[in-house]
């Protein structure tokens, strides 16, 4: 957005103190578009900016912004974190792209700036979430586990983020059970066909026109098969995650990752 649009957003916002001002980034965006667009429809949210590529960060502050939510790209996602929580200003991430590492950096970075809020969530539906513990439960009583991501062919990382948690989660579950990786024969793989190893388990991802983000969890013994498959066939099956996270971290300082630490899963 201009800056003379954000001006005005911010004096309209201005009207309305009890509302929790909201902006986003990566406006244009086809998530960024949607998530503006639940702003505006939720009760107790006001949309102060929205900013997409050529907007300088300082519209954050100057719409007086006291959450944002990124959905942009991975490579300027954590310089957009900085930024924010040095401004005091709570953050929901939808972006892909966080490393072990740059988790790591934002909760230093947080410890110096106690009472600000970051949720980073690799998947705002409550049908990833439930897969992604699904999988993680299931993944210590069977040999064999692999996972399929099947997203739109516009989507600029592989493997997912959502398939990237649930391999680490896995991998994770099955170390604490004490069981070994899938077992795989496989000597030669000049190209590459038995997909990415994430924390020993393999992904695998296909980019089709048509499809949106979709996931499935393998999971082999000898004789069985157990198919943990969640579809997101239209991006507002992320929104009311995204909705619940801008109203929770405003009370959950410090970093958070995965939307499960705010849901009552019962798990
Ligand atoms: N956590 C979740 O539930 C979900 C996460 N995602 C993730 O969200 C991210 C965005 O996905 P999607 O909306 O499909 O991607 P899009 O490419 O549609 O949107 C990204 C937007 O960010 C903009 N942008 C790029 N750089 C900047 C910047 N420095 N500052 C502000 N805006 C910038 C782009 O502008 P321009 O095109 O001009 O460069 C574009 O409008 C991806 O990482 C994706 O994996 C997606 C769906 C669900
Ligand atoms: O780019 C997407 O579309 C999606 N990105 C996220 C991911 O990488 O896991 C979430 C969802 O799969 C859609």
């Amino acid at each position: 957005m201009t800056e003379r649009t954000a001006t005005e957003t911010t004096t309209a916002a201005a009207t309305s103190a009890s509302e929790l001002r909201v902006a986003v980034l990566g406006a244009r965006g086809r998530m960024g578009s949607e998530a503006a667009q639940a702003v505006r429809r939720a009760d107790g949210l006001q949309l102060v900016a929205e900013l997409d590529h050529e907007d300088s960060l300082e519209v954050l502050v100057a719409a007086d912004a006291q959450v944002v939510i990124d959905f942009t790209v991975p490579s300027v996602t954590e310089h957009n974190v900085r930024f924010a929580v040095e401004h005091g200003i709570h953050c929901v991430v939808g972006t892909t792209g966080w490393d072990h590492e740059a988790l790591d950096r934002t909760r230093a970075l947080l410890a110096r700036h106690p009472g600000v809020g970051v949720l980073i969530a690799p998947n705002f539906s409550i049908g990833a979430v439930l897969a992604m513990r699904f999988s993680a439960q299931a993944a210590r009583f069977f040999e064999s586990v692999e996972i399929v991501e099947l997203h739109h062919p516009d989507k600029v990382d592989a493997p997912s983020g959502t398939a990237a948690r649930t391999a680490a989660l896995v991998g994770e579950a099955r170390r604490a059970a004490g069981v070994g990786p899938s077992p795989d024969a496989t000597e030669q793989d000049p190209d590459g066909a038995r997909g990415a190893l994430v924390d020993d388990v393999r992904v695998h991802s296909v980019r089709l026109r048509g499809l949106v983000a979709h996931q499935e969890t393998l999971l082999g013994s000898l004789g069985e098969q157990l198919t943990i498959r969640h579809d997101s066939f239209d991006r507002v099956s992320f929104m009311s995650g995204v909705v619940l996270g801008v109203r929770q971290v405003v009370s959950h300082p410090g970093l958070t990752h995965g939307l499960d630490d705010y849901l009552d899963l019962g798990l």
